[in-house]
């Protein structure tokens, strides 16, 4: 597991955008190195304010959107361009105002497409759309996700990974159908720990006096079936971006630095 960073900034806005800019720079890097790069967006209030943060940052123009592929860690499982769509929030706070290329913006099923209202068969059809899009060298049945982030719940969920529910027990598959979720709405899919743990980065992002809780438990060696949160690291680092709110009941040890 790699050694967790903890960045706090003084309020939920701050965070957006100062995420937004650490995003930017990130894409620019790796499409430096590696002539593209991917990105794991997360839905919830955070996700959508970096999105947002990031379409009003004069430095997005840096980035190089058609050499971008887009993935989503969770999904609700509701028809295409419900208002409560994981992507249909995307693309409002972002993807419409950027030039990204539709074929590497990879959304979740929803229920009224393929796999009409069978959540599982419509997880499996994602985890086959990671698996073709791994390369060989990769080793793994996802591709080398630059940037993961997750959103965290005031119950420590990440993605649709709840505590003590199935899908955070998954140690085979990628992407699972959740049911009965306890966040609306009760049907999800989501990418597991395993799938989330192959990325090289990790940021979890939290803000708000109701995350405080979440953040100091996940952060003092909860187990990860009970905070999800907890199992949650990339290969090269894991980066927890929070406010001061949800920094506020954290361990002596942990914060604010020495
Ligand atoms: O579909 C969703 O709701 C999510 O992806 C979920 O995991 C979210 O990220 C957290 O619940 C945090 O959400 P907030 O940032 O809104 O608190």
């Amino acid at each position: 597991m790699t050694a967790r960073q903890l960045v706090v900034h003084h309020d939920k806005a701050l965070m957006a955008q100062a995420a937004a800019a650490r995003l930017i720079t990130r894409i620019v890097d790796a499409q430096s190195a590696r002539g593209t790069a991917s990105v794991v967006l997360t839905g919830g209030r955070n996700g959508n304010a970096l999105l947002a943060a990031l379409a009003a940052s004069p430095a997005r123009d840096a980035v190089d959107w058609r050499r971008l592929d887009l993935w989503w860690g969770d999904e609700r499982f509701l028809p295409e361009g419900d208002a409560e769509r994981n992507v249909t929030q995307a693309r409002e706070a972002l993807l419409d105002r950027v030039p990204v290329d539709p074929s590497r913006v990879h959304a979740m099923p929803a229920s009224d497409g393929e796999w009409g209202g069978d959540a599982d068969a419509a997880a499996a059809a994602y985890a086959a759309e990671l698996a073709a899009a791994a390369r060989p060298e990769n080793h793994a049945a996802v591709p080398s996700f630059d940037v993961l982030m997750l959103g965290v719940g005031p119950d420590t969920h990440v993605a649709s990974l709840f505590p003590e529910l199935p899908g955070v027990r998954e140690t085979e598959r990628t992407v699972v159908g959740v049911h009965g979720a306890p966040k609306p709405p009760p049907t999800r899919i989501s990418l597991t720990l395993p799938a989330i743990r192959s990325a090289r980065e990790v940021w979890l992002l939290a803000a708000g006096e109701d995350k405080a809780k979440a953040a100091a438990i996940a952060l003092s060696g909860a187990g990860e079936i009970q905070a999800p949160a907890a199992g949650a690291y990339g290969r090269s680092r894991t980066l927890w971006l929070l406010d001061a709110a949800a920094a506020s009941r954290l361990p002596r040890d942990l914060y604010p630095p020495a």
